[in-house]
Order: C-alpha cells, then structure tokens, then sequence
C-alpha cells in the first residue's frame, strides 16, 4: 500500500462566537451572538512521498495541528482535499485509522487506569493484529524504546517520556503505512529525545513509513528531515529540501566574538548584521550584496571591538528559519497588499460607472 499523503487547496475556517464584556454584555451576547471567522488554514498544498519524513514547521497559532487533525480525519476542511495512503481521511474515518498511526505529544491513546501492556493488548484485537506479528513487534519496539522497564506500570504513573514512548508503540501497533507526529518530543529530556529521533528514523529508513512531523525543536528537525514545509497565518510559506532553505536563507559566514566587556554596545556595520547577541557572545553574518568577505570580516569585527575569543561558526538553522519566516512575511505582506491593489483597481471601474 503506497504511503503517500496529498494535500490541494486544503482550508479550515472556525466561526466562534465573541462574548462581549460585563453582564450586560453577556446578555446582549445571549440574545444576538456576534460571529467571527477565523480562518485557521488557507489553501495550502504539498505532497509526501512514501518513506519520506516530511516536518511541517511553523510558529504557535500557524495551523500545523489543525493540517493534523484534517489529515487524522479528526476535522473537515472547509474547502480543498486530502488524501492520505489514497484515503479521504474525514470521509472514511475507519478506513483511514487502518493506515495511519498518529501521537500527539501532549496527550495520550493509552487507557490512563490500565497498565501499558494492557493498553497494547486492547489495540491488538481492535486492529485484528495476529498474535504472532503483535509480539515480534512488541519486541522490536521494546529494543528500541526500552518499554519492558515500565510496561507493566499504570499509564497514569509512567513520566513523560515513558508516556510518549508508550503512545508511539501504541500508534504503530498495527504497522501503519502513515503516522503523524504533533511535537512528540516536547518536554523530553535529551537522552529520551535522542532515544525516540532513533526510533523515528528506523521507522522511515528501515520500516519505509511515511512521516509528518510538527516541531518546535530544530535539532529535532536537523537530525530527521530532509524536506521540510513552512506554514505561517495558516498559509504555506515555503515548501523545499534543508539543504535549499540553507542556501537561500542561510549565512555564508557567521563569526562568533566573544567581547572583553560583557556591556560593550554593539550595532551593526554596513554590509554586516548582528544575527544574534548572549551576554559577551556577539555572532555576526552577511547583509546583502555590500557584505565583506569572512576574511575581511574577521579583521572588521577584531579592529571594532575588543575581543577575548573569536570563531567561525555554522549557521544555526533556528537562525536560518528566522530569516525565512521574516522574507516570506514580507512576501505575504506584498502578496496581500497587491490583492488589495487589485480588488481597488477592480472596483475602481464599477464606481466609475456607476457615478
Ligand atoms: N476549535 C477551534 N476553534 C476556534 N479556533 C481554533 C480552533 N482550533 C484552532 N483554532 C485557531 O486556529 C489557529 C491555528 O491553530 P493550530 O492549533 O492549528 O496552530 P499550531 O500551528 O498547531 O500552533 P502551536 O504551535 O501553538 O501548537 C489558531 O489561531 C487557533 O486559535
């Protein structure tokens, strides 16, 4: 079965009612409620190819979960289609969870009052899985994940991280061409981290699952993604490979100092931005077309200020998202202002008639 997901003109518009202040407010709400949309996701489109880990990054509010939720059949679109494994996930609801394997980080599958391997049992005869297969892969997860520490303990007393590693071996249970993953990792610590990105890349690489993953944590995002997509205000900003995304957004050169007065006032120079400042560590990069060779840089940075420490570093790509979320800001703002260009010039010849 191909795990492909497809995604055309996908958008979700929530309409919530406002209540107005104080109680006479609240009253006026009752009997006239006022509506307002919010539109959530607006037409995005992107395609994930079987066997690939595709991460749909964004900041808070952008859309990522409410894509998820149309993709795991949880929500309808408001306009646009989705297919995931060649399912219309919210028209096939039952069809679709068959295929798909899906953990969100903040909340859990498992049955809170039950002990994990209890939970595992249950989705093996809702799924039908074999005996046999429910086993082999229960080991194979167990060597992975390390479940048989605590999988006889009660999901409600397991940490965070024996949750969540909980929750992925429940989610691929029955061998799911397709899991999406809502920050699976947040509030982990490292070793655990490291423990379930392992886990993942096994799953692409040697499972040949396809994989959507939202996070916030662009080490996450290094170690598993080649591809990834940008949303913003619920619009697809950029969809390319991290290695583009370097190369158009990326530095050339950054240099780190580390300056010998911690208060040192430091501004840019021309052809020079200051990418980042912690106390005494200054990191500097190219702007523009004016900007200075590394070389010449190093000599700028050392002749203005007095250095303890100086470096050349690679460009860290929380840095080079940065940089992509503010043009492509910047292109929606230009986008938006020539919609409205447009709808005055479309309206202008109307006035005219009708004056
Ligand atoms: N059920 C709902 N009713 C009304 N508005 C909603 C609903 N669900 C989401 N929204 C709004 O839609 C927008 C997108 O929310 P969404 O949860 O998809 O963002 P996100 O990118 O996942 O954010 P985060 O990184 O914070 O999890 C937000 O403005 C949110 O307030």
């Amino acid at each position: 079965m191909s795990g492909s997901i497809e995604v055309r003109g996908l958008s979700r518009t929530f309409h919530t009612t406002v209540r107005r202040p104080g109680f006479l407010g609240a009253v006026r709400s009752l009997i006239n409620p006022e509506r307002v949309a919010k539109h959530a996701v607006i037409d995005i489109g992107f395609e994930v190819q079987p066997g690939e880990l595709l991460a749909l990054l964004g900041p808070n509010g952008a859309g990522k979960s409410t894509t998820i939720k149309m993709l795991t059949g949880i929500l309808t679109p408001t306009a646009g289609e989705a297919r995931v494994a060649g399912v219309v996930p919210y028209e096939e609801r039952e069809r679709n969870a068959r295929n798909i394997g899906a953990v969100f980080g903040q909340r859990t599958q498992l049955w809170w009052d039950l002990p994990v391997r209890e939970s595992f049992a249950i989705l093996r005869d809702i799924y039908d899985v074999p005996a046999d297969e429910h086993a082999s892969r229960l080991r194979e997860f167990d060597e992975l994940l390390d479940l048989s520490s605590f999988w006889d303990t009660r999901v409600r007393h397991l940490s965070l991280g024996q949750r969540v590693r909980s929750d992925l071996a429940a989610a691929l249970l029955h061998d799911p061409p397709v899991v999406f993953l809502d920050e699976p990792t947040i509030g982990m610590d490292v070793v655990v981290k490291e423990q379930v990105r392992e886990f993942l890349r096994y799953q692409v690489e040697e499972r040949g699952r396809t994989v959507l993953l939202t996070t916030h944590d662009m080490t996450e995002v290094e170690r598993l993604a080649e591809r990834v997509v940008l949303i913003n205000h619920g619009r697809l900003v950029l969809d390319g490979s991290l290695d583009e995304i370097r190369r158009k957004f990326g530095w050339t050169w950054q240099v780190r100092a580390t300056l010998a007065d911690a208060h040192a006032a430091v501004e840019p120079w021309p052809g020079v931005v200051l990418v980042r400042r912690e106390g005494p560590q200054v990191v500097f990069g190219p702007d523009g077309p004016a900007a200075p060779t590394v070389h010449q840089a190093l000599k700028q940075v050392i002749e203005r200020y007095e250095v303890t420490d100086i470096a050349l570093d690679e460009a860290e790509l929380e840095d080079v998202m940065r940089a992509a979320y503010a043009q492509a800001g910047d292109d929606l703002a230009a986008d938006m202002a020539r919609d409205v260009a447009g709808d005055v010039a479309a309206q202008a010849p109307a006035q005219t008639q009708g004056g």
